[in-house]
């Protein structure tokens, strides 16, 4: 049997691009009501506080991945995605800056940083991304970052309808967002010409786009969980937070 012909890189960043068309999760119910202004404040904060655990885990990814990396180009990229999140003990990162997302919101620290209240979904995919990035090959763990191709337009969406549509909701809460418009865009620059460079055989370029499929789900269940607990049936799981509840 002979191996399929290799896509063109143009046509493995077409793939690509539609795998976000049809996948990624601004198409969600959930982020729908979230943007558009149908949540409470207590179905804000149960987002805000799962996808805490989300930012929590990416320098950890990002660390592992790192450690595996062979050259001093490539490490010295993807460390700046480390201080991107994990600041550089000046300026807070991306942990620090959900974590004040989270205190506008209303949320008790402590709790958020506990972990108690998460959904264990949340939890499921998250730790399923960090796996992944540990264990397959360096080609696929970086296509699975490529989801953030697709981030600006939803972080967009997301910031403008909040804002709009919430009286508890103000800038600086959502200030985490700002500086990912400018960091992501870079991050995907570097990741997409990697993937395109490296993945010349069919079969590698088929892992990558299975990758950001895997992606894409991950980013998908996570509101899907959100949605079952929080909005319909609206059944939260057993120690998972519950808006009236928060100490
Ligand atoms: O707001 C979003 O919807 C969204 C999506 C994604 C993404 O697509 O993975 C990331 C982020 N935000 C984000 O803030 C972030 O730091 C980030 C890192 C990564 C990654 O896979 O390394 N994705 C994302």
């Amino acid at each position: 049997m002979t191996e399929a012909r290799p896509f063109s890189t143009e046509e493995l960043e077409d793939r690509l691009r539609a795998i976000g068309a049809e996948r990624y999760h601004i198409h969600h119910p959930f982020h729908h009501l979230l943007h558009g202004g149908q949540l409470n404040r207590g179905q804000v904060q149960a987002w805000a506080l799962n996808r805490y655990y989300y930012q929590a885990c990416i320098p950890a990814k990002d660390a592992s991945l790192l450690a595996r990396l062979p050259t001093p180009e490539l490490r010295r990229e993807w460390r700046r995605r480390l201080v991107d999140h994990d600041g550089d003990g000046v300026h807070p990162g991306g942990v620090e800056r959900w974590l004040r997302l989270t205190d506008g919101l209303g949320l008790d620290r402590d709790y958020v940083t506990s972990l108690r209240g998460l959904l264990p979904a949340t939890r499921f995919a998250v730790d399923a991304y960090v796996r992944f990035v540990r264990e397959r090959s360096v080609l696929e763990a970086v296509a699975s970052s490529l989801t953030e191709m697709f981030s600006p337009n939803i972080i967009s969406e997301r910031v403008s309808g909040m804002l709009r549509n919430y009286d508890f909701v103000t800038a600086e809460t959502l200030a985490y967002f700002t500086p990912r418009l400018s960091q992501a865009p870079q991050d995907v620059a570097f990741a997409l010409d990697y993937v395109k460079r490296e993945a010349r055989m069919r079969a590698e370029q088929e892992q990558v786009l299975a990758a950001l499929r895997f992606k894409c789900d991950l980013l998908w269940v996570q509101l899907d969980a959100l949605h079952f607990a929080y909005v319909a049936p609206g059944l939260p799981p057993p120690g998972a937070f519950r808006p009236e509840a928060v100490p």
